[in-house]
């Protein structure tokens, strides 16, 4: 079942390694079947070296397994959270990598500082609220997880900022599937690594705001010019 989104879903996983984003089994990637409303993800706890197409765990949006040996990843109740509140969206990404989950533990947007970060977020990337007692013992974290996020986008459009850092977690990153979120969580690290050093160099940087919009709408735009047709 859904052959082709599991070996996607199975190289995009494998691709946070080669990206040097995820060490041991510190990052999940999924994908969604809109037409099924089926998500496909890894499962939890198994070492990329050693992962494959049909360990993929298939479930639907209320979380029961359709498909699978293995349970899913930890994060599963997060991913089906964004599924169903984005509906643009068709992959996501969870890592611990390093430059971004700093700025998730240090409990702060990430500041748009550079064309860089424009050319893929047309903004700061929120980081979310500290999380309530009931959230976090309450039995449903990782559901809640997806509650705060979501919560975070209530005035943000999740295709111009499609991404996150979660308070003393670490990052989520999504794109229209699961190559395009893995994309995402590249870029992300990134600018939050030069953002780091932008700001030891200028505590009080800046970004002109035109600049944010001409750079996002270039490659994202209506209008866009970015590329080849
Ligand atoms: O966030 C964490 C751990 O803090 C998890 O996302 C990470 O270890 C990956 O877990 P899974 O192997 O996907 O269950």
């Amino acid at each position: 079942m859904l052959e082709k989104l599991k070996q996607d879903v199975c190289k995009a996983n494998l691709d946070l390694v080669k990206y040097g984003l995820v060490i041991f089994t510190w990052g999940n990637v999924s994908a969604i079947d809109r037409e099924s409303g089926l998500v496909v993800i890894k499962p939890s706890g198994v070492e990329y070296d050693n992962m494959t197409d049909d360990q993929m765990v298939v479930l639907d949006l209320e979380g029961n397994i359709v498909e699978g040996n293995l349970r899913p990843s930890s994060d599963t109740p997060t991913h089906l959270e964004l599924y169903k509140a984005f509906p643009e969206i068709g992959g996501i990404v969870h890592t611990h990598s390093t430059y971004a989950t700093a700025w998730s533990q240090a409990g702060m947007d990430l500041p748009i500082v550079g064309t860089t970060h424009a050319d893929y977020f047309a903004g700061d990337i929120p980081c979310t609220r500290d999380m309530t007692e009931k959230e976090v013992t309450g039995g449903a974290y990782e559901k809640e997880t997806g509650t705060v996020i979501i919560e975070k986008f209530a005035e943000i459009n999740p295709m111009h900022i499609p991404g996150v850092l979660v308070k003393n977690h670490a990052p989520f990153t999504w794109g229209k599937d699961a190559h395009d979120a893995v994309h995402n969580s590249v870029v992300l690290e990134q600018i939050a690594k030069m953002a780091f050093v932008a700001q030891s160099v200028n505590p009080n940087m800046s970004m002109n705001p035109l600049l944010t919009t001409k750079h996002f709408e270039r490659k994202h735009g209506a209008n866009a010019y970015y590329g080849q047709k």
